[in-house]
């Protein structure tokens, strides 16, 4: 049985990555604008504060101005919303993106929907969401938007395919979904409910994986030689005390049928913050009435 090849998220961002620095050096040196991106994390979570720190990282490897606000996990909603309320209206910040989840005690479709759509790097809000359902321009949710990246360039044309989907989250599950049948794919979106879900599967040609239930995927699920886009992030216990990273599919059986598969870590993750900043630098281009050429014009 021959192995499935991987496809390589890293390799794949950091090219990704290299575009958005040359585009963000032009529009500095051409019009003395840098693209700015505002982290806003509740909360003292420390994975996401690994996460928030990662995100300014690659910013400022872009040439990019990243700003972090950091709040106390009791920050009152209000506090929150008036500090959206500021970034909304501070010429220096292109791009604003609140960490999710957030606090109980928070209400985050009102937390979304108080964001300027034109600066929602995530695409959460409403508009935007709206703009990808109905067809138009918008931002577009970063990680169903690395996941296509990584499906077009080993695919090519998807017209045609059978793509499943399962997890129907507004964060990966729909916007994906959404995607994949602008490029044409007959979609299929699987959640807790759906019966028979090994066998809605293996009928697919394209298998997005994002449940957030580690390794729940098997390997003879998958339709051989399928593409497998493995979304899930889960953190659990190895030998020696330690922890480790596993997606939401059996990897080591999904290796030995799959066409392709994307591992974790090193896959769709990446790309989630590659796209991050390419909204970033999308949502300052059209802010500013640039015309900078899409790295992906297919987007
Ligand atoms: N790589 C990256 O950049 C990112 C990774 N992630 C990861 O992706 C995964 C999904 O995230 P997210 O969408 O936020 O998760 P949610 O918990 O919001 O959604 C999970 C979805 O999976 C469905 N589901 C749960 N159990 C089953 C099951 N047994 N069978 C079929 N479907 C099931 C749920 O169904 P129902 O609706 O019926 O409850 C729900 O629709 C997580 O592992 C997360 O960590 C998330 C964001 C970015
Ligand atoms: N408003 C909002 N937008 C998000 O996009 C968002 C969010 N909230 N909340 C949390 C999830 C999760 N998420 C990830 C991003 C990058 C990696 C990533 O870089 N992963 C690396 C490994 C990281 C590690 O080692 O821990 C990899 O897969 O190779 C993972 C997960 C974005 N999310
Ligand atoms: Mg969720």
């Amino acid at each position: 049985m021959t192995q499935a090849k991987l496809i390589d998220g890293n390799a794949f961002s950091a090219g990704l990555r290299d575009e958005i620095t040359a585009r963000v050096h032009e529009i500095r040196d051409g019009h003395r604008i840098t693209p700015g991106l505002a982290v806003v994390l509740v909360g003292e979570d420390p994975a996401s504060q690994v996460y928030v720190r990662n995100k300014n990282k690659r910013a400022a490897e872009c040439g990019m101005t990243s700003f972090e606000h950091i709040l106390p996990a009791d920050t009152p909603e209000r506090h929150l919303l008036t500090l959206i309320e500021g970034l909304n209206d501070d010429p220096m910040v292109h791009g604003i993106l609140v960490q999710l989840p957030l606090p109980r005690h928070i209400d985050s479709q009102k937390v979304i929907e108080a964001i300027r759509p034109d600066k929602d790097v995530d695409g959460f809000h409403p508009w935007n969401v709206g703009k990808l359902a109905a067809g138009g321009v918008g931002l577009i949710p970063c990680t169903p938007l690395g996941s296509m990246m990584m499906l077009r360039d080993h695919l090519g044309s998807l017209a045609g395919m059978k793509a499943i989907v399962v997890g129907r989250s507004n964060i990966v599950g729909k916007p994906m979904a959404h995607l994949l049948i602008r490029e044409n794919c007959t979609v299929t979106v699987a959640h807790s409910q759906t019966r028979d879900l090994p066998g809605e599967v293996r009928a697919a040609d394209i298998v997005i994986a994002a449940v957030g239930k580690p390794e729940m995927i098997k390997g003879d699920w998958i339709k051989p030689g399928a593409t497998v886009i493995d979304v899930g992030i889960n953190r659990v216990a190895a030998e020696g005390g330690k922890t480790r990273l596993v997606g939401d599919v059996d990897f080591a059986g999904a290796v030995q049928v799959a066409g392709a598969i994307t591992p974790v870590p090193g896959g769709v993750g990446p790309m989630t913050i590659a796209c991050l900043l390419r909204n970033t630098l999308t949502a300052a281009a059209r802010l500013h009435r640039l015309d900078i050429p899409e790295a992906h014009p297919w987007n």
